[in-house]
């Protein structure tokens, strides 16, 4: 068997295609358009990448893009006005403030300034309590693209077993969220697993985000299997994931590649968060 390649590309420009024409609509109901502040700090190349992406899918998709670029040195106070400026500003829609912060900067304390109600992102702890209850907030979009994908695949994940690979508060654990949600039964394995490969060899639907590069060995997947890699690992020989994709391939259901996979449904799924809250803000009824 090999697998079907799961194209998160195409997915991810259809996404944002449907979103782009409800965003149309908005504008004409609202007479604005829905507003998208990113805010990075310091000069990381990738995540200078990663900005740049982001501005020009918003712009994209009919939205206002408005980014606000700080040197590395920049404190905490000055941030923080920042996020409340931002927070008060009825332009800003969503705020998204580019992860990892320098080291000097608590990037909890950021994170729990931002509006939840703007928070486009998810991070902020009242939307992961959200999540975790079922209310409406904001999903962290790498989680909801991955669920995208799978919803999919699979009509119904309904009973399906489910294994996220990682417990991270942006990926990991609203992953495992969303697929209880689903009703999937969930198990979340972690560094402190003692066999992580007896777990996976149970599971119809594995997410993978430790952050290992081919951390996931073929012969843990079991036959069919939908696998979602969420790794970007950058390495000697280029981008790869956490899953060995070549021997994963040969007896997987369905795939996920890297690039190409998860990471484009990212950014899709934060332009369709910011047009979701520009909507709520405005008393006008998403068409998702
Ligand atoms: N506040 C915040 N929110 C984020 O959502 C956030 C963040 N900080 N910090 C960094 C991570 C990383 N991230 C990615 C988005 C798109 C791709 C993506 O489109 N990747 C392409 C390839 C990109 C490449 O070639 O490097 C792909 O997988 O095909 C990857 C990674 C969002 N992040």
């Amino acid at each position: 068997m090999t697998a079907t390649i799961i194209d998160g590309k195409a997915h991810a420009l259809a996404l944002r295609t449907r979103i782009a024409s409800h965003v149309a609509n908005f504008r004409a109901a609202a007479g604005r358009a829905p507003g998208l502040a990113v805010v990075l700090v310091g000069e990381d190349p990738a995540s200078a990448v990663y900005v740049r992406n982001k501005g020009k899918a918003t712009r994209d998709a009919g939205m206002e893009s408005f980014e606000h670029r700080l040197p590395a040195d920049t404190d905490a106070a000055t941030l923080l006005a920042l996020v409340a400026q931002l927070n008060a500003d009825p332009a800003v829609d969503g705020i998204l403030v580019q992860l990892p912060l320098p080291a000097h900067i608590d990037a909890g304390a950021v994170l729990l300034a931002i509006d939840p109600d703007k928070d486009v992102d998810g991070f902020h702890p009242v939307n992961a309590g959200r999540l975790a209850i079922g209310a409406d907030g904001f999903v962290p979009c790498t989680p909801l693209g991955c669920l995208m994908l799978l919803q999919d695949l699979h009509p119904s994940l309904s009973g399906m077993e489910a294994v996220v690979v990682g417990r991270s508060n942006i990926v990991g654990k609203p992953m495992a969220q969303l697929l209880l949600q689903q009703s999937c039964t969930v198990t979340i394995v972690h560094s402190r697993t003692r066999d992580v490969a007896a777990h996976l060899r149970r599971a119809d639907i594995v997410v993978a985000a430790v952050g290992i590069p081919h951390f996931i060995q073929g012969d843990w997947i079991k036959p069919g299997a939908s696998v979602i890699d969420v790794g970007i690992n950058r390495t000697d020989t280029g981008l790869v994931g956490d899953v060995d994709f070549a021997a994963a391939r040969a007896v997987a259901g369905a795939i996920t590649p890297v690039p190409g996979g998860v990471g484009p449904m990212t950014i899709a799924c934060l332009i369709r968060n910011t047009y979701v809250s520009a909507c709520r803000r405005e008393g006008i009824e998403a068409a998702l």
